[in-house]
């Protein structure tokens, strides 16, 4: 591995900026050059609505394989569409401090949440997000739809000049939009008591070989990774995994760190938008165990509350 770092990444402009960052910052802390892999992933592929194609990791697998493969050493993926369940022979090495967690808002005419006309089109392909937004704004009209950040950008009439502009508004990470330099398009910061965010939006995952040996590599990506972040993504990760939930079921679960007190709330919504559980749970976490603890235990108390009779959990 003389020839350096070899970085996968998919070949959308969010993850190559992502990758880059990402590149470059362990490349430094390693003191090795790195080079990008682009790896075409089965969701880049297919057309279909992602709630359509469902299953969990449509994103991931092709980069998992072309690490297993050996075609690149680390891979960097968005850490909401890592499936909860790790896969054999790899390890994420590195959770990087997250950024902003929120949902943004995405409108014409600079429209919010509240002054949306009853009836306007909002566009999202996510259940979670199309839920929240029916139970907060009920008159409008939430519509399916998929495709890479900008092509959504360009759906909003009058946003992007040229593009058709069919719908009022989408919603899309803010992560990804500041990632992207498109944080002038956000009209709002949704709130995360009006829309809670998806398990692990906002950050990052590095994954490696268990059996990386190059030396320098391992400690760079240990050293690139942020407790804080990964003490509250893993106790909104282990909601998921006890709900046994997919990446399109209509579930959020937000952790925030105060002290040495993680207070995790998550919420499980019917897909009409009409019955929602939002429950919120606190414990001592220090370290990862208590962390995923502090989840499983309130994935329990979201089951004792009828979560899977409301909810598609593993659709
Ligand atoms: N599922 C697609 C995806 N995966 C990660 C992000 C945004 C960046 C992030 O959450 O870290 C997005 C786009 C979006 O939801 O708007």
């Amino acid at each position: 591995m003389s020839a350096g770092i070899r970085v996968g990444t998919r070949g959308s402009a969010l993850a190559m900026t992502q990758t880059t960052t990402v590149a470059e910052r362990v490349s430094e802390l390693a003191r090795l050059p790195y080079e990008l892999v682009r790896v075409r992933t089965e969701g880049d592929v297919l057309k279909g609505s992602l709630s359509q194609i469902g299953g969990t990791g449509v994103f991931v697998a092709a980069l998992r394989d072309a690490l297993l493969e050996e075609r690149c050493d680390v891979a960097v993926h968005s850490l909401k569409d890592l499936p909860t369940l790790p896969a054999p022979g790899l390890t994420v090495a590195s959770v990087p401090e997250r950024e902003d967690v929120r949902d943004a808002l995405c409108a014409r005419d600079s429209l919010t949440l509240a002054t949306l006309p009853d009836g306007a089109r909002v566009g999202t392909g996510s259940p979670r997000r199309a839920a929240q937004l029916r139970s907060a704004r009920p008159g409008l009209d939430v519509v399916d739809i998929r495709g890479n950040v900008d092509t959504r950008l360009g759906r909003v009439a009058g946003l992007v000049p040229g593009a058709p502009g069919d719908l009022d508004a989408v919603v899309l990470a803010a992560a990804g939009l500041r990632r992207l330099g498109r944080e002038a398009a956000i009209t709002e910061l949704i709130d995360p008591d009006v829309m809670l965010p998806a398990a692990g939006q906002g950050a990052l995952a590095i994954e490696c070989r268990e059996s990386e040996a190059t030396p320098g590599v391992r400690e760079a990506l240990a050293a690139y990774d942020h407790l804080p972040t990964r003490l509250a993504v893993t106790a909104e990760r282990a909601v998921l995994l006890q709900l046994e939930a997919g990446c399109a079921a209509p579930i959020g679960a937000l952790a925030r760190l105060q002290g040495n007190i993680l207070a995790l709330e998550a919420v499980v919504c019917s897909t009409d938008g009409r019955s929602m559980i939002r429950l919120t749970r606190s414990a001592p976490a220090t370290d990862a165990v208590a962390a995923a603890q502090l989840g499983l235990d309130l994935a329990e108390e979201l089951l004792a509350a009828g979560a899977a009779d409301i909810a598609p959990l593993n659709g």
